[in-house]
């Protein structure tokens, strides 16, 4: 194995040793755990978008949040499912089909368009042009604002889809979809949640779906394979220690140097780890 490889392997704390069931229970038991910690909190929130990931981890947090009012007795626990569009989404009917999947306990709808719209005019009010790949971002970044102010208003916490095959590439927004409180499913690659999917009876369109940020106008539903120049096959196979090409690893290793500051909390005085 690559000695870079090894070192992100341990990093993200993959294992090749994967048993879906086990696995499952690993992360609805982290989210109660954490829930018994901090009796404040009372909820789960997460955006819903129609794809693989958030399908996964709106699952859980269900299991999680129904397993907590069974346990406790109080009723109080709920999961929000929020729906996060910018303007008409052409795949809503997957992510209508995802909330009914999880048996969502409430289901909240925020359009983000206008306040994307109003944040991009403003900033062009001093001579700049914003691109439409910094737009995106911005409505990654006006997501994570809608589901942090529903849950201020219901104790709530905000539930992250990152996962290691988007970890060691990088592949989010920086305090946009990657600003969260919790992250069930950090560890795992992309197929190891597709297996955890089909063992809890997901509609399967909902994890054979090509994975997309769907975040630019321009180019809409951009497979994320095609933005990063790199398959989630071979992604998951280097997570798992197995050998792929050369060129697809050094793609890989450029992404994760590339990224390293996403993967930290903001840059003090203390951090050596950029040097
Ligand atoms: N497929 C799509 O439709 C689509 C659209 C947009 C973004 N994306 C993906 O989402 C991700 C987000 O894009 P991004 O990374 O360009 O934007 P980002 O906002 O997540 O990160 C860029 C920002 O990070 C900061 N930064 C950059 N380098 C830094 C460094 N070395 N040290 C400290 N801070 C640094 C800067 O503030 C910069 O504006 C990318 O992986 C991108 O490919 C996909
Ligand atoms: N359209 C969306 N509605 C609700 N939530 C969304 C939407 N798009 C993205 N999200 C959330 O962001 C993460 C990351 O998405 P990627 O496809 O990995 O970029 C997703 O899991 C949702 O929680
Ligand atoms: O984060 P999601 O749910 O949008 O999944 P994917 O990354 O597969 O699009
Ligand atoms: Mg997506």
């Amino acid at each position: 194995m690559r000695e870079k490889q090894a070192e992100i392997i341990k990093a993200l704390g993959v294992s090749a040793d994967f048993d879906a069931e086990h696995e499952i229970r690993k992360s609805v038991e982290f989210l109660k755990d954490y829930l018994k910690k901090n009796t404040f909190l009372k909820a789960l929130v997460l955006g819903i978008s129609g794809g693989q990931d958030s399908t996964l981890a709106g699952k859980l947090s269900q299991m999680a949040i129904a397993e907590m009012r069974q346990e406790t007795g109080d009723d109080q626990y709920q999961f929000i499912a929020v729906r996060l569009p910018y303007g008409e989404q052409a795949d809503e009917s997957d992510a209508m089909d995802a909330i009914t999947f999880m048996e969502a306990d409430k289901v909240m709808r925020v359009n983000v368009q206008a306040a994307v719209d109003a944040g991009v005019a403003a900033v062009e009010t001093n001579g700049l042009t914003v691109s439409d790949f910094n737009k995106g971002n911005i409505k990654a970044r006006e997501r994570m604002v809608a589901q942090y102010t529903i849950a201020g208003e219901v104790h709530g916490a905000v539930v992250g889809t990152d996962h290691a095959a988007e970890a060691v590439t990088g592949f989010y927004t920086k305090y946009g979809d990657g600003g969260t409180d919790i992250d069930p499913l950090y560890r795992l690659d992309k197929r190891q949640g597709k297996a955890m999917l089909k063992v809890l009876n997901a509609p399967e369109h909902l994890y054979l779906k090509v994975p997309t940020a769907d975040l630019e106008d321009d180019r809409p539903a951009l497979p994320d394979e095609v933005a990063l120049g790199v398959t989630y096959d071979d992604i998951d196979n280097y997570l798992e220690g197995k050998t792929i090409k050369d060129a697809d690893a050094e793609k890989i290793e450029n992404w994760y140097n590339k990224t390293m500051h996403k993967r930290h909390m903001p840059i003090t005085i203390f951090d050596n780890f950029w040097r």
